[in-house]
């Protein structure tokens, strides 16, 4: 069996995705478990796009230390002078450089002509290798690329020091069979191929990026980058928990295999989801809630007989168990702090006391607590800390009948201190609510998208909700879960304001720190 590296990008090209915006705590998060998960390499950000990347991939690089740590970098100096400054305390550190080679994006978005493109690729894989031992160079839309052209600069790009070669299908423009003979031309025309790793990078516009980064890899691709659920930009990447069930449950036919622990599939699946909005569609491969489900009575009973007559994929394989019952009224500090160390997260004493208080006021209300609601209860603890004042919501009730009209009256307090009360009708109770929230905070707001989820089954369940909001013309993603779905409605809303509130002190107290 051949290894294949897995590269993950869910930080860097899965957060492109219209709507995602994850902040330093949330990516730190998703990093521990990307470690866990056993991905080889993990492009944590793009550091010169803004501070924010640039802190977040600084944090994960400074923490992560079984997994490579990548940035990604234009062909410009500042980047890679930027992407150093983040990465240099990474174990290994490593950079990722791009620049397009396909006509059109060198006549219209470059404005390069070939010549200057390859001596831009040049020279900056070299001023890089002054910094950096690991430098991945990708061909931007390299499917849609002259493939004698891709063969000349990548050779150069070799010699002046890329590690690394990547052929992305930027566009999702290609089919396997075609992209599997791009691999194979550039290995049997790239003189000093072998001095380097080949890479994969697909993206789903047609719907085949796992499809492409598959042949890709039979054809000497030896590493595949994707990302977690397959989000990322448009309609998204290959989704690499795909690509690697793919090569386990058919090992029969493909002599590859990859280093990731399978049965951490389903938890990273559950936190990218959770902390993104973006929620996986029941009829997902591996890990949609459908994914090990039969419903017609010709499937039901031919599992009942022997379960391999249609199930190719156990559930466990990948993680999915039962939501194990979890602990109840009566549970005690020591079990509590044993399962959400089963997670794998690290809480501080503040923490655990904080997670702790909030598990046994849900067990005022709901009699099993399950690992997802506990899970919720941690990440959101994990991910939301910050010292800035906040508004915090006091109370709040919401008056509902088919006969009138909804009206929401809340109380909340401000980050100056002050307590301030307001009504508002509305369409609906959610409307209503959010109205009257919108009316008692001083910022320009515009609700562009609203969700409303339920942390596993039951009647009793926690409700999870995300929002995504314009404040001041800057786009805020909030979260907030709760048992009840106007309280979980509210803390969404009121999380997404805060987030605004954290995002422009921080650029004030960098702007005072600078003065
Ligand atoms: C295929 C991919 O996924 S590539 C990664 C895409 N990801 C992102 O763009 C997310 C983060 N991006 C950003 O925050 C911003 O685009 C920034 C900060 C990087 C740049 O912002 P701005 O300076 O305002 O430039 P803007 O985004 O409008 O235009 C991009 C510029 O980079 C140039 N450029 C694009 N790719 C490259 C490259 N690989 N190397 C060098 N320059 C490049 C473009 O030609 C354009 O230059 P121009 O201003 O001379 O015309
Ligand atoms: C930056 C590059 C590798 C990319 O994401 C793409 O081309 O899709
Ligand atoms: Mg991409």
């Amino acid at each position: 069996m051949s290894q294949i590296k897995i590269f993950d990008t869910t930080l860097r090209d899965g957060e492109q995705s219209p709507g995602v915006n994850l902040n330093k705590l949330e990516k730190l998060e998703i990093a521990r478990q990307l470690e866990r998960f056993g991905v080889d390499r993990m492009e944590a950000g793009f550091p010169a796009s803004s501070k924010g990347d640039f802190e977040a991939v600084k944090a994960i690089a400074d923490t992560i230390k079984n997994t490579s740590v990548i940035g990604l970098a234009r062909t410009i100096k500042s980047d890679v002078d930027i992407a150093w400054d983040a990465l240099k305390g990474a174990e290994n550190p490593a950079i990722h450089l791009f620049l397009a080679t396909s006509p059109i994006h060198m006549e219209y978005k470059l404005k390069k002509t070939p010549e200057e493109v390859i001596e831009t690729a040049v020279s900056m894989v070299s001023y890089a290798k002054q910094k950096f031992k690991e430098i991945e160079w990708s061909a931007e839309d390299a499917t849609r690329s002259d493939w004698k052209f891709l063969a000349e600069i990548i050779e150069k790009v070799i010699d002046a020091g890329a590690t690394v070669i990547n052929l992305p299908d930027t566009v999702g423009y290609t089919t396997p069979v075609e992209y599997g003979k791009l691999f194979r031309y550039i290995s049997e025309n790239v003189p000093n191929i072998d001095q380097v790793e080949l890479s994969c990078h697909c993206h789903n516009d047609l719907g085949m990026a796992v499809a492409n980064s598959i042949a890709a890899v039979e054809n000497g691709a030896t590493q595949v980058e994707g990302t977690i659920n397959g989000i990322g930009e448009r309609a998204g990447n290959a989704a690499l928990e795909e690509v690697a069930v793919a090569l386990k449950i058919r090992s029969d036919y493909y002599p590859y295999e990859t280093g990731l622990k399978l049965n951490e599939i389903k938890r990273t699946s559950d936190i990218v989801a959770k902390l993104t909005g973006m929620y996986v569609q029941a009829n997902k491969a591996i890990i949609g809630r459908n994914a090990f489900a039969h419903e017609s009575g010709i499937h039901q009973d031919g599992v009942l007989k022997n379960a391999e007559t249609y199930e190719i994929i156990t559930p466990e394989l990948v993680g999915v168990t039962s939501n194990t019952l979890f602990l109840g009224k009566h549970s005690g500090r020591h079990a509590f702090k044993d399962k959400v160390k089963e997670f794998g997260v690290e809480l501080s004493e503040a923490e655990v006391k904080e997670a702790f208080d909030q598990f046994k006021k849900l067990t005022d209300h709901k009699k099993e607590v399950t690992d997802d609601d506990l899970y919720t209860i941690v990440m959101e603890i994990k991910t939301d800390s910050s010292s800035i004042n906040k508004y915090q919501l006091e109370k709040f009730q919401v008056q509902y009948g088919t006969e009138n009209v909804p009206t929401a009256t809340v109380v909340l307090k401000t980050p100056d201190g002050k307590t301030v009360e307001n009504s508002c009708p509305g369409q609906g109770s959610v409307e209503a609510l959010y109205k009257t929230i919108d009316s008692l905070i001083q910022e320009n707001i515009k609700l562009v998208d609203y969700q409303l989820n339920s942390v596993g089954g039951g009647k009793d369940a926690l409700a999870e909700s995300h929002v995504q909001l314009i404040v001041n013309g800057e786009t805020v993603n909030g979260r907030g879960s709760a048992q009840d779905v106007l309280q979980a409605s509210a803390n969404a809303f009121i999380n997404a304001v805060n987030r605004y509130m954290i995002k422009i002190n921080t650029a004030k107290m960098k702007e005072l720190v600078s003065e």
